[in-house]
């Protein structure tokens, strides 16, 4: 079954055309990393995808659903990039406050689950105000998480955390059947949690394939990872 459909989608912002007919699909259980220098689309692919964009052309749905309905909410996960929790409330109340407007079950044992997972148990009185941003962004995904959702929509997820935290979150998720879609510019943090990626440059679609192809080719061409990723990105080398 179809989790994320994204067909020949163009969004603009005034005359800035951000997504330029880019279509992929992913069934449910699948990952995918989209990487694209600065600018590229990636954001606006993945807000399109949480609701909180319209595409101007093309069609979108998230299990089947409009991705503005609460059907649909009720089953993603959405990290922005600048994720903000409420400044003036403590990392608890950010998770009692987003799990109650979630109609989070159990979610006492569920603020308690992610507070220990994040390393945020020392933190819970703590207002966000007062955090690293490492720790907020933390919170951040804690509060992703809180629903249980079955498609996650992740924008620079590993942004500030060090690597223990690292590890503990890429090892969570992988413990999850959900669907995931990871946007980054890191080419080591897609394959954290993907073998899959979609390059994308100019809202368009540049490549889709297996991570492992372009390392093949980086050994045959002596050629590092990032540097051949660079070149595809920029159209001068095709795989
Ligand atoms: N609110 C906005 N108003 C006008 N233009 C915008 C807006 N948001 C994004 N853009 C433009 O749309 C294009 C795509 O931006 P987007 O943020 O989706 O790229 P990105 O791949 O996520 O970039 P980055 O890696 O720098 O975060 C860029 O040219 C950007 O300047």
């Amino acid at each position: 079954m179809e989790c994320i459909h994204f067909e020949q989608v163009s969004k603009y912002y005034g005359k800035k055309r951000a997504i330029d007919g880019l279509t992929f699909r992913l069934d449910c259980g699948e990952s995918m990393a989209l990487i694209g220098p600065n600018g590229a689309g990636k954001s606006t692919t993945l807000k399109i995808l949480a609701g909180i964009l319209k595409p101007d052309s093309g069609s979108v749905s998230i299990s089947g659903y409009d991705p503005s309905t609460n059907d649909a909410r009720k089953i993603v996960g959405y990290l922005p990039e600048d994720a903000a929790p409420y400044f003036t409330l403590s990392v608890r109340e950010n998770l009692e406050y987003i799990g109650a407007l979630r109609g989070v079950q159990n979610l006492n044992s569920r603020m308690d689950f992610l507070m220990e997972l994040l390393g945020l148990g020392n933190y819970r009185n703590v207002k966000v105000s007062a955090l690293s941003r490492g720790n907020r962004q933390k919170l951040a995904i804690a509060l992703v998480l809180i629903h249980d959702p079955k498609v996650l929509l992740l924008d620079e997820p590993l942004n500030y955390l060090d690597i223990p935290s690292q590890e503990a979150i890429t090892k969570y998720f992988h413990s999850l059947k959900a669907t995931f879609l990871v946007s980054t510019h890191i080419m080591s943090i897609a394959e954290r949690f993907t073998s899959r990626i979609l390059i994308i440059n100019n809202g368009r679609k540049v490549w889709e394939g297996d991570i492992q192809q372009i390392k093949d080719q980086s050994n045959r061409s002596n050629v590092s990872v990032e540097d051949l990723i660079t070149r595809i990105m920029g159209g001068q080398l095709e795989l």
